[in-house]
């Protein structure tokens, strides 16, 4: 067995996020939000556009009311985000044993990655796996996360085994995980069941398969073989393998896109899709949202409270929230078999 000095047969396990503010102030979230939206891969713009629009437009104003948001979702102990990558770390350090060390890593704010990294390579562990808790690759998160590793490790003397982990949207455990929290809210007593995911900008799942466009493309109903990248496609794969797994009729769901800056975004959009089941009638609505392992801004508040109050103005009466897989020993059970495969 290895000792706590000698790493060279040890792994290095990083679960890495996009990150959260340091606190919930204007500016801690003024300073996350500008190094978020700063990175090309986030708002792909040509440059000079790109800074205009980010520094001059979206920071000044989204910050103040951003940071109204974040006011609501803190607790005690912090960020949602941060506690559960938190609880994750401990609990998967626990399942690996010695011969692993898990890190926690943001790709914004902290613990940042380049600190993350720097200590992984000051230790000289004998390999690393960098796993992107996100189940659906997009450039935008896992895409960022891998260029920001390999530029930081093409600069050190040593570079170990690495290996990246870019998407676990149809894991078995990880639906699995899913389906248990969705059963515990008894899914067939609501009047449907929405499966909404974090949007993304249609030019950039456009760029995945440049030879067909996602207006055009048949990934709503099959996984096509130029989707395995495909955010869009890779949602609707996680959405038909969790109906699958609960046996939902398919007049009982349905799948739509949140957390959307412009309008130009991958649709049907969850608020959207929400009026649309409040005019129809739908008095309660269950929604789970499978790109987020842990519940944060865009699930608790954003679903939780804003659209619940959205819902309620069109004549719905309750939207409930799925948890997210947070500490779920099934997510756990994942994350250690993604890492041991
Ligand atoms: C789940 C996958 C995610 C994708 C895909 C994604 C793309 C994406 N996000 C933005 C802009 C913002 N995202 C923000 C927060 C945020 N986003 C995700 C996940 C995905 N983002 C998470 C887990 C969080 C963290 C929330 C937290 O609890 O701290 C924010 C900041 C919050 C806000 O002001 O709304 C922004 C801004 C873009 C532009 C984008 C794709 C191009
Ligand atoms: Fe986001
Ligand atoms: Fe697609």
């Amino acid at each position: 067995m290895a000792t706590r000095n000698d790493n060279s047969n040890r792994t290095a396990v990083l679960l890495v996020n996009v990150g959260t503010p340091d606190a919930p102030t204007v500016p801690a979230v003024r300073k996350y939000l500008f190094q978020f939206l700063n990175d090309r891969r986030v708002i792909d713009l040509p440059l000079i556009p790109q800074k205009i629009l980010v520094n001059l437009i979206i920071v000044p104003f989204r910050a103040p009311k951003s940071t109204e948001l974040y006011k609501i979702l803190w607790t005690e102990k912090g960020s949602p985000l941060m506690v559960n990558a938190e609880k994750n770390r401990t609990k998967l350090q626990e399942a690996l044993g010695d011969d692993y060390e898990v890190f926690t890593a943001m790709r914004y704010q902290n613990p940042s990655l380049k600190m993350v990294l720097r200590e992984v390579r000051d230790k000289r562990f004998g390999k690393m796996i960098v796993i992107p808790v996100f189940p659906q690759y997009a450039s935008s998160t896992t895409g960022t996360i891998f260029q920001f590793v390999s530029q930081e490790i093409a600069r050190w003397e040593v570079i170990p085994e690495v290996r990246m982990v870019s998407q676990f949207y149809d894991h078995p455990q990880f639906l699995e995980a899913f389906a248990d929290r969705i059963r515990a809210y008894n899914p067939e007593t609501w009047d449907h069941l929405i499966f909404s995911y974090h949007g993304l900008p249609n030019r950039q799942v456009d760029k995945v398969h440049p030879e067909v466009k996602s207006v055009n493309c048949s990934c709503e109903t099959a996984l096509p073989p130029h989707g395995k990248y495909c955010y869009k496609a890779t949602c609707y794969e996680t959405t038909r393998l969790l109906a699958a797994a609960l046996n939902l009729k398919k007049e009982d769901y349905s799948v739509s896109f949140q957390s959307r800056l412009t309008k130009n975004w991958l649709k049907p959009f969850t608020d959207e899709n929400l009026i649309g089941m409040a005019k129809a009638g739908k008095k309660r609505v269950l929604v789970v949202a499978p790109a987020f392992v842990a519940d944060c801004l865009e699930t608790t508040v954003e679903i939780g409270c804003e659209y619940q109050e959205l819902f309620v103005e069109h004549g719905g009466e309750k939207v409930q929230l799925v948890k997210s897989l947070n500490d779920h020993p099934l997510w756990i059970e994942t994350l250690k078999q993604l890492i041991e495969d």
